[in-house]
């Protein structure tokens, strides 16, 4: 195994909490400022002691920093929920995506050793790495590299400095609409690649990068997509020169993203199928082919999404919110926030769980179905055509993580019309969000709780974001077109013929005017 570095700082500080004191930001960051001042200046900046030379870069840096030192973390597969006896365990480099039996899989840490350091530690360390561009840990995924890969080396690590996504409030949304004084989107889609999978896809396509290195048989690395995984995949894949090969369901994502990866140049298959089907074919081919298996049923993936949980207590200052509300597809996004949460709760970072609810589409709604079933029957349904495209998703591979997630947390399961999430997603444009469709379904889930009192006007809450506005325009201009078939567009805005005269400019701006008086 190779080495992992744990701090930044070339002198790894590292104290278990037994011993009473951590060390302070001072020691431990590489770049701390200090300032002077006298009466007749303003305080200057002092140069950064450990800057690089002029011909290193933070690549560089982070390899010559790696041999002092020390790894004291591990981590590896297990099958999902196993029997805490259960023998079966496989090193993360292996190639293996389901347990001896045909079940899930989930990356285990050594918890014991993450435990030799309190919660304080570890809020300290993370908090000391936002905002840097020490590599790997300006990404806020690699931020928290103890507890997502901590034997990979940095060398290996492919990152665009995902993650560290803002945190919105949404104040005109929460008080016009629900109100709410505490309500929060966490912004997953503006990032790389314009979704929360550049979280999970930096994890995986640097474990592929080690394990080509290490001369193991992964030619290409495959996903099935329904488009954001597919374009995490290729733009991952491009910046490490892996090839990529993705599966999409023909004509049913957005224009934006299927030209993501033929513009990374990923070996692009558009299937006559839908995602269920791509996703089959795609676990037919990766048992037969050399092609690493991309999608989130490789746990892999949700190692780095978890980060997206930890991130927003760490934007809290470490408080916990009440409700976090996550759309869900293919299910694995649930349970990596729950995973986050769990983490930080079971090594002392903060002292309760968050509940957490997951919102489908109520036409690729398998999760809420089984929910109101009581948990007694789920079946696969038919994905209907959705305009949250991304979780038009029927026969989900997570099924079984997203339930122990939701169990476990008290958590619940809503479900939106095609109506309701594209009004939620006019609503919440109209106070300066320009947010996707899924959004909008757990926008939706949140209003539904809300009005009926599941959710209190003071609960802090947080609303996951998980793909940028910008991939869904289509959407937005059949909408605000009045162009949906038995749809109302209650909240449509659409653009205003005039005439190039003065004076017909000015008869349609009074009339707008009119009604615009400030109250
Ligand atoms: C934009 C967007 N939102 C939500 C989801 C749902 O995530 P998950 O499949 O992990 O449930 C997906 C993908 O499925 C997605 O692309
Ligand atoms: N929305 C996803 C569907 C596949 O999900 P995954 O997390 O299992 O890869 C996509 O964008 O393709």
């Amino acid at each position: 195994m190779a080495s992992c570095s744990l701090l930044v700082n070339p002198k790894p500080k590292i104290r278990p909490f037994t011993q009473n004191h951590l060390p302070s930001l001072a020691h431990r960051h590489p770049t701390v400022i200090s300032c002077t001042s006298n009466n007749h200046s303003p305080p200057l900046p002092s140069v950064s002691k450990n800057r690089r030379a002029a011909d290193e870069n933070i690549r560089d840096e982070a390899r010559r920093n790696r041999s002092s030192k020390i790894n004291t973390f591990s981590a590896k597969y297990v099958p999902f929920n196993a029997a805490p006896d259960s023998p079966e365990f496989y090193s993360l480099d292996e190639i293996v995506y389901r347990s001896r039996s045909g079940g899930l899989l989930d990356v285990q840490h050594d918890m014991e050793a993450l435990k030799k350091f309190d919660g304080a530690y570890w809020r300290d360390l993370f908090d000391s790495r936002v905002g840097k561009t020490t590599w790997p840990y300006g990404s806020g995924v690699w931020s928290k590299k103890e507890w997502v890969l901590p034997e990979i080396d940095p060398d290996d690590i492919v990152s665009a400095f995902e993650g560290n996504s803002n945190l919105f409030w949404a104040e005109r949304f929460g008080k016009q609409f629900l109100g709410m004084n505490d309500l929060w989107v966490k912004h997953c889609g503006i990032s790389h690649t314009g979704s929360f999978k550049d979280l999970g896809m930096t994890v995986l396509v640097s474990q592929v990068n080690r394990l080509r290195k290490m001369k193991r048989p992964v030619v290409g690395v495959g996903c099935a997509s329904t488009g954001d995984t597919s374009a995490a995949l290729s733009a991952y894949c491009a910046a490490a020169g892996i090839p990529s090969i993705v599966f999409l369901p023909a004509n049913k994502i957005s224009i934006a993203q299927l030209v993501q990866p033929i513009a990374n140049g990923a070996f692009v298959l558009s299937i006559d199928t839908d995602f269920d089907g791509c996703m089959k074919l795609i676990r037919e081919v990766t048992s037969e082919l050399p092609i690493y298996l991309a999608n989130s049923l490789n746990s892999l993936r949700l190692e780095g999404q978890k980060t997206a949980a930890i991130e927003i207590l760490q934007q809290f200052d470490w408080e916990v919110p009440d409700w976090v509300i996550v759309p869900g597809g293919n299910l694995g996004n649930i349970y990596a926030f729950y995973k986050g949460f769990k983490m930080c709760h079971e090594l002392g970072l903060v002292k309760r769980m968050p509940r957490l609810v997951c919102a489908q589409a109520a036409n690729a709604n398998p999760l809420y179905l089984y929910y109101k079933s009581g948990w007694k029957d789920f079946q696969p349904v038919k994905a209907n055509t959705t305009f949250a495209s991304a979780i038009q998703i029927g026969d989900p591979v997570s099924i079984d993580r997203a339930v122990y997630a939701l169990k476990n947390c008290n958590g619940i399961v809503e479900e939106a019309t095609e109506e309701e999430l594209m009004d939620a997603m006019a609503q919440a444009d109209s106070t300066g969000m320009f947010i996707c469709p899924h959004t909008g379904v757990a926008l939706t889930a949140l209003i539904k709780l809300r009005n009926s009192g599941v959710i209190g006007p003071t609960d802090k809450t947080v609303v996951v974001s998980t793909a940028h506005g910008l991939k869904f325009t289509q959407s937005k201009i059949d909408y605000h077109s009045n162009e949906i078939k038995d749809m109302a567009c209650r909240f449509a805005n659409p653009p205003v013929p005039v005439k190039a005269d003065y004076g017909a400019v000015m008869d349609v701006l009074k009339n707008y005017l009119g009604g615009k008086a400030p109250k």
